[in-house]
């Protein structure tokens, strides 16, 4: 059994640590918030994130940095996007050469269009980084309902190790060296389960949701594919399979947010309802400069940043994805003559 500790004791963060201690692992849970500490401390509960789920004993909840990084076998980086870079500073100190540490949020940085993972390397670079990824949504996670994730990983070494870490019989995890293809995936079906939530809150059907969802993960793939991923990754758990259970998921923040934004809320009206994070707004600026930075056409995506930034009406959004140039499905594909 191993040491494991995570930082950022969120939704994900306190999931991830109830399964690592169920696991049988030495667990640590660190939180920057004073007040997270404290409630989960006392209560032995998240009681805002995951209520009536109690902390299996072997989890020690701590504020103290170096004693949830010094000699630990395995770290998670579990924070919300926005404080990856600042944790990742704020840590460095106690880190050793070669530590494995294991992304899980999902993002991409709006100044530098870095990944995460990239973003941890450049603040650490002798850490040893992998990532996490794939349709988990926490509240299923923390109670033993089945999930299959993939963790991406630089040599099949730390994959594997990493994978025996975290499988469990409720917890299937699958490995790839394809990191930038996983990241990617995570983080961009975030900006389309806005739009998938935005269709359901302009009631509209089955028909429009399947569409949004099958040419959201072309455009994905599209750019993913032109930084590096592999399209076999876009079909795998951390592409489709994170688009379909985000798009789709009463437990999804990205999609309950865009479903207010499609009943006229603003987005940060959804945000605030919603309370927790919601990581395609963040990311939805850093995904249409890509697109720009690859001259990759993701019409979806520009749509998105229209509405929440620019106060597009959603559903002129949609009439005017509707309406766009004819196109091929696939501009791939020819005909023979
Ligand atoms: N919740 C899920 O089901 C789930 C599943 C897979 C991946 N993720 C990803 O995991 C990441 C975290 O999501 P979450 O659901 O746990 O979010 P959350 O909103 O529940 O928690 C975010 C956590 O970030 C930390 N944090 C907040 N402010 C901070 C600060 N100033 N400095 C340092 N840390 C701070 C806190 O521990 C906070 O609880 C996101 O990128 C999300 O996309 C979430
Ligand atoms: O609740 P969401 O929309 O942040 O999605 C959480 C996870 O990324 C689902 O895999």
């Amino acid at each position: 059994m191993y040491k494991v500790s995570l930082l950022g004791a969120g939704s994900w963060g306190t999931a991830l640590a109830i399964l690592l201690a169920n696991n049988g692992h030495e667990v640590t849970l660190w939180s920057a918030l004073q007040d997270e500490v404290k409630m989960l401390t006392e209560n032995r509960e998240h009681m805002e994130r995951l209520p009536g789920i109690k902390l299996p004993d072997n989890i020690l909840v701590t504020a103290d940095a170096e004693k949830a990084c010094c000699d630990m076998d395995l770290i998670v980086f579990s924070v919300a996007s926005p404080y990856v870079r600042q944790t990742a500073r704020n840590v460095k100190k106690y880190i050793k050469d070669g530590q494995i540490i294991v992304n899980v949020a999902k993002g991409i940085e709006d100044n530098t269009l870095l990944t995460l993972t990239e973003i941890i390397k450049e603040e650490i670079p002798l850490a040893n980084i992998a990532v996490l990824s794939g349709p988990s949504h926490a509240e299923e996670v923390s109670k033993r309902i089945p999930t299959t994730v993939v963790i991406g990983a630089e040599t099949q070494k730390t994959a594997y190790f990493a994978q025996d870490i975290f499988m469990s019989e409720v917890f299937r995890v699958y490995t790839s060296p394809d990191m930038i293809g996983i990241e990617l995936g995570g983080s961009l079906k975030n900006v389309i389960a806005l739009a998938a939530g935005i269709v359901d809150g302009l009631d509209y059907g089955d028909n429009t949701k399947a569409a949004l969802m099958t040419r959201g993960i072309a455009e994905m793939s599209r750019l993913g594919v032109a930084m590096g991923g592999k399209m076999e990754t876009f079909a795998g758990l951390s592409g489709v399979g994170d688009l379909i259970v985000t798009c789709t998921s009463k437990h999804s923040r990205n999609r309950n947010a865009g479903y207010l934004i499609g009943k006229g809320y603003t987005m940060q009206e959804a945000m605030d309802e919603v309370k927790q994070v919601v990581e395609g707004v963040y990311s939805a600026k850093a995904a249409l400069a890509l697109a720009r930075k690859y001259n990759i056409t993701m019409p979806i995506v520009e749509q998105i940043n229209l509405v929440l930034f620019e106060n597009k009406s959603a559903k002129t959004a949609v009439y005017e994805l509707l309406l766009r140039d004819k196109s091929r499905e696939y501009s791939a594909l020819e005909w023979k003559e």
